[in-house]
């Protein structure tokens, strides 16, 4: 099995690991325009019958190649990178192969952790603004990354968020967080998200290294592979 490195990789791995990745990422970037659209165009409704098929066809094709079901298979085959590699391109809020991620972009400055987002009308809460949840999910996701800084990487025990102002869609928001204690096991941490200098929001986390460390984690029940989303046509 290829060797778990730097699971939290981030800028230093900003380049796809082979062509494969380099072909999903415009896959993914054209799936992430796809979802812009649909969320603010209104075709008439026959036109999006036939959108929906040419789409059922597109995702049938699809999967009709060799499938991978989760991160440490992909990094099994020996031929798709490592696990910070594999994150670099599936992980669900920075994963620039996977249309879900805004993707939130990080880097470590110093003693801070710096990170971007930009999240277009598809995260839409209140009116104008970024839902609460992915707000939460951004910082989740950039203190993950931001725990780097103190070389105990563990998973969320909690993040306490703060919501101070709305957070404004189609803008670029700027993350920063630092650690402010470390206790064995555990690394606490504060995060701030600003849109146009302004403070959005701020959470205050903790990051707990499990007991037997985070490599223990492979060790865990695999998932039902099948998954079988309901389509329009099955009247969902
Ligand atoms: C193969 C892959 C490898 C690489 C993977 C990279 C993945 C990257 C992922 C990046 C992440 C992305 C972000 C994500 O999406 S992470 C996903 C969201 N988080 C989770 O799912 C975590 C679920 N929880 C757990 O797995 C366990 O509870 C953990 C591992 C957190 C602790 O379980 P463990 O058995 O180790 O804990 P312990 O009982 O020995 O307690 C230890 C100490 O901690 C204290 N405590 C415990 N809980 C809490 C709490 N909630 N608040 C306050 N304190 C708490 C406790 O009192 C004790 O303190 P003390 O008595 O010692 O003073």
């Amino acid at each position: 099995m290829t060797e778990l490195k730097n699971p939290f990789a981030s800028e230093e791995i900003t380049a796809p690991f082979n062509e494969e990745w380099q072909a999903k990422r415009r896959v993914a970037a054209a799936v992430r325009l796809l979802t812009e659209v649909l969320v603010t165009s209104s075709p008439d409704t026959s036109k999006m019958h036939d959108i929906a098929e040419q789409l059922e066809n597109t995702a049938s094709d699809f999967a009709s190649s060799p499938r991978v079901y989760g991160r440490l298979d992909w990094i099994e085959s020996g031929q798709h990178g490592s696990f910070g590699q594999v994150s670099h391109e599936l992980n669900p809020l920075a994963g620039y192969s996977n249309p879900l991620a805004p993707p939130v972009t990080t880097r470590i400055e110093g003693d801070m952790a710096i990170g971007r987002c930009f999240c277009g009308w598809a995260y839409e809460g209140p009116p104008g603004s970024v839902h609460g949840g992915y707000v939460a999910a951004i910082f989740d996701q950039f203190m993950g990354f931001a725990q780097k800084l103190g070389k105990r990487p563990g998973m969320t025990g909690y993040l306490n968020v703060s919501y101070h102002h709305r957070t404004p869609l189609t803008t670029d928001l700027h993350l920063e967080a630092r650690i402010t204690k470390q206790e064995g096991r555990k690394t606490f941490m504060e995060g701030k998200m600003f849109a146009h200098d302004e403070l959005t929001a701020s959470c205050e986390a903790l990051f707990i290294e499990p007991r037997k460390g985070m490599y223990a984690l492979k060790q865990q029940a695999r998932p039902e592979e099948v998954f079988s989303p309901p389509t329009a046509r099955s009247g969902a």
